[in-house]
């Protein structure tokens, strides 16, 4: 078959091929790529659908102020699965719930700066979109807003245009006064169980005060309510200067209703006042107007008082003197002078010359003074630069590189006000280093050229000029450009936090609790950092020993703003920085010294953010963004040390209970022979074991009603033991600093005495029956480190 092009010219084929084109429904587009919606197969198709109604409860019934109260019903009927998911939440009105359902990117939260688990307004209609492609059937909707009838609605969603297309639509009645019920039957498996199971195991984690119900044809699973306090409540915010980038900043300056740029600041991001914005403006003006050269005034006020007097005609002689003295006094107070300075300074000069002789000095004298003056304060500027540039370059650098290098930069000001930006600066000095280098055979390297662009960047002032309006900047990218540099340039604290609701460091480690039976928690929580203009917050919790599976891989559960990741775990920028830490150095197992560490741990990470970075509409994995990464890094750094602390102290309290062990089997037989040996009566071996061992020992004396509790510490630090006493009788003339309670029959004797290093304390009291039982417990010393003898 002949190709296209061999049949027709270019024109034909553009012609052709224009026929063929067309819009394509945003619907469209996803039915091609459910991929990218995390629907690419049946079995994790179920689980995202799960994931999309289960987040958007969540966040409903949390928007509402009620504790989230939700049911998740898998059942196999017929040839489908069908999947049912109820909440408590507001419910959805009439008017908005086939959009809901029915359009993709359609949602309450794309355009809001505040945490939710929904961003983009596609989840819940992509899961609608997969059970009508898959099993041909409408999604069935009820949902019933606080105080009105439930409504019931079937619904599927017209492809071509993306809009719904309700076939059912009546009122019904639903024993919940609020909330929501999806009904979606689709083509799907249970062999993604595990992960499903996870997904709602780890929801409970992180959300304590959600009830949630799992029911699928392998078994339930109930998640009940740790707490009734709902996550605190979060607040919108603007956007933050630092971070937003150039298309939604010429948006932003489209949208806006401000005047001023100053207005425009304070008006759309969040933490800036009228300092902040004048901050700003002062570095977007560097960029965009730049800075006036200051040039250093002449010694001589003669030579400016001359050329005033030269320059001014029609005027009397005596008249001009006092102009021109007036002038060159105020040009002599000042070390340096920019255009502008120069121009004030002249006005100045007149209206007091003006004051004393009457006489007028007007615009046009004025000018010639300025120009005049400006001439004789610019000849001394080869050695004004020659002084600049030695006192930036290194001590190295003699007389006759600097002069010529001096000479070649003063040439570049060409005259005029002498205005110029930062970027023309540097380029003056690069041409005049280069020219310098190669004229003259000499070195003039990269750092002695950036010394000294900052040495004359520095001597030069800020133009007066108003900056220019929002519609001036909004029409040119570069002026928008240049505004965008300057907000990043430009010192800002960071973003209120208040829209964020992170689960907090004492939240992780009791979620982590309440899942997994370990030996060791720890969690932290970091300070709020800035991404792309939304502030994030990045939590860490670590689990070890206990019932956690010592075989393979530590678990990593990774979090974003409440939510488990579960897929495409090698893909996120999380697993990326644990892989990345040397776990050898905080006590687990990495072979290799890199990689995903060994053991029986549980690594948690939360990422809490107005608008996560994920690597794709699924939300399965968090981007590779620097600042997020440096934080996650921080944050499980932070209890990792935590960890390795607890396995430095675990370690070495097995090397002592081996130590004792030996010691224990040891000791009595070497104690016996000795006493066989010396004939003489058996050494009392708790006594030198604790000795050995430098041990805190409690010995027991007791000589007829006369009862000594004798603390002896062989260690060399201070330890402050709780020691309690249970006697049947009732105790007289106890030692100090005890309380003494009665219950049922029995006194609890409670002593805890501070007993510094190798020294001892006595405790003590006396039996008013002498037949009397009593018995020791001893706490706040770690059982290795003890021994009693009582
Ligand atoms: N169960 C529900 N109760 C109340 N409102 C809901 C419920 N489910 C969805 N909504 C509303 O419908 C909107 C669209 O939901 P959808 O899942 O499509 O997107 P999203 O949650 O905003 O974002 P994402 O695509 O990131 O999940 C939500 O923003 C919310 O306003």
């Amino acid at each position: 078959m002949p190709s296209l092009q061999s049949t027709l010219d270019d024109g034909g084929v553009a012609a052709e091929l224009a026929e063929g084109q067309r819009a394509i429904s945003i619907a469209e587009f996803f039915e091609k790529n459910k991929h990218m919606l995390g629907f690419d197969s049946g079995a994790r198709g179920l689980v995202t659908a799960v994931k999309e109604a289960v987040d958007n409860a969540l966040d409903a019934a949390e928007e509402a102020g009620h504790l989230p109260d939700i049911y998740v019903e898998i059942e196999e009927v017929g040839d489908y699965y069908r999947l049912v998911v109820e909440d408590n939440g507001p419910g959805i009105t009439a008017e908005q719930l086939p959009k809901v359902f029915g359009k993709l990117l359609y949602g309450s939260r794309f355009h809001k700066r505040e945490q939710a688990r929904g961003q983009q307004g596609i989840g819940i209609s992509a899961a609608v979109l997969y059970s009508q492609l898959t099993s041909g059937k409408p999604a069935k909707i009820t949902s019933r807003t606080g105080g009105g009838e439930a409504k019931y609605f079937e619904l599927i969603i017209d492809t071509d245009t993306n809009e719904p297309e309700v076939s059912v639509e009546e009122t019904t009645t639903w024993d919940r006064p609020h909330g929501t019920r999806i009904e979606l039957e689709m083509d799907a498996n249970m062999r993604a169980r595990g992960q499903l199971r996870d997904y709602i195991k780890h929801t409970a984690v992180v959300n304590p005060h959600a009830r949630i119900e799992l029911r699928e044809p392998g078994g339930e699973f109930k998640a009940e309510r740790a707490t009734d306090d709902l996550p605190a409540e979060t607040e919108e915010i603007r956007p933050h200067p630092h971070g937003v980038e150039l298309g939604t900043l010429l948006k932003m300056l489209d949208d806006t209703d401000s005047y001023s740029l100053s207005g425009f600041l304070q008006e759309e991001f969040t933490r800036v006042g009228k300092k902040t914005a004048a901050n700003v403006i002062a570095a977007f003006n560097d960029r965009h107007y730049g800075r006036e050269m200051a040039w250093r005034t002449p010694h001589d006020g003669a030579a400016v008082e001359a050329a005033v007097t030269d320059v001014v005609a029609n005027k009397s002689a005596e008249d001009v003197d006092a102009f021109a003295t007036h002038i060159a006094e105020a040009v002599g107070e000042r070390d340096r002078l920019a255009h502008h300075e120069l121009d004030a300074l002249v006005r100045t000069a007149a209206g007091e010359t003006n004051a004393e002789t009457g006489t007028t000095f007007g615009e046009t004298v004025c000018e010639k003074a300025v120009a005049a003056t400006w001439d004789v304060i610019r000849e001394n500027r080869e050695s004004d630069l020659y002084e600049l540039a030695d006192d930036a370059t290194s001590t190295r650098k003699d007389g006759s590189t600097i002069e010529p290098f001096a000479d070649r930069l003063a040439a570049k000001f060409e005259g005029g006000r002498d205005r110029l930006r930062r970027d023309e600066l540097a380029e003056y000095v690069d041409r005049a280093a280069a020219m310098t280098e190669e004229r003259d055979d000499v070195s003039f390297g990269e750092t002695a050229r950036e010394n000294v662009v900052e040495a004359v960047w520095e001597v030069c002032r800020a133009v007066p000029d108003d900056p220019p309006t929002v519609t001036e900047v909004a029409g040119d990218r570069d002026t928008a450009s240049a505004l965008l540099d300057a907000m990043s340039a430009t010192d800002i604290i960071a973003p209120p936090t208040d829209c964020l609701s992170p689960i907090t460091a004492e939240l992780v480690r009791s979620g982590l609790e309440k899942e997994f039976d370990a030996d060791f928690y720890a969690s932290a929580t970091r300070d709020a950092g800035v991404h792309g203009g939304d502030p994030f917050i990045v939590e860490a919790g670590i689990a070890y020993g206990g019932e956690l599976g010592a075989e393979g891989n530590v678990q990593l559960m990774r979090f974003a703003n409440r939510v488990p990741l579960v897929y495409q775990r090698g893909a996120c920028a999380t697993t990326d920085v644990i892989k990345s830490i040397g776990w050898r150095n905080y006590g687990l197992d990495q072979p290799g010294g890199s990689g995903m560490p060994n053991g029986p741990c549980v690594i948690m990470v939360h990422v809490a953010s107005t608008n996560v970075p994920f690597t794709s509409e699924s939300k399965d994995a968090i981007a590779n963004v620097p600042g997020i990464e440096d934080e996650i890094e921080l944050a499980v750094r932070e209890a990792a040390r935590e960890l390795k602390s607890y396995l430095k102290k675990r370690q070495s309290m097995q090397q002592r209970r081996q130590k004792q062990d030996v010691l224990g089997a040891i000791l009595p037989e070497m104690a016996t022979k000795l006493a066989d040996v010396t004939e003489r009566e058996e050494l009392d071996i708790d006594d030198s074991l604790a000795r050995i061992m430098n041990n805190v020992l409690v010995e027991r004396r007791v000589e007829d009603d006369h009862v000594e509790l004798v603390v002896e510490n062989h260690s060399s630090t201070g330890e402050s033991p709780e020691l309690t006493e249970i006697v049947s009788a009732e105790p007289t003339a106890v030692s100090d600093g005890a309380r003494v309670v009665e219950m049922d029959g029995e006194w609890f004797i409670k002593w805890s005495p501070e007993v510094s290093g190798n020294d001892e304390a006595t405790l003590e009291y006396d039996l008013a029956d002498a037949d009397a039982a009593f018995d020791l417990d001893v706490t706040g010393i770690e059982a290795e480190k003890l021994t009693v003898n009582a």
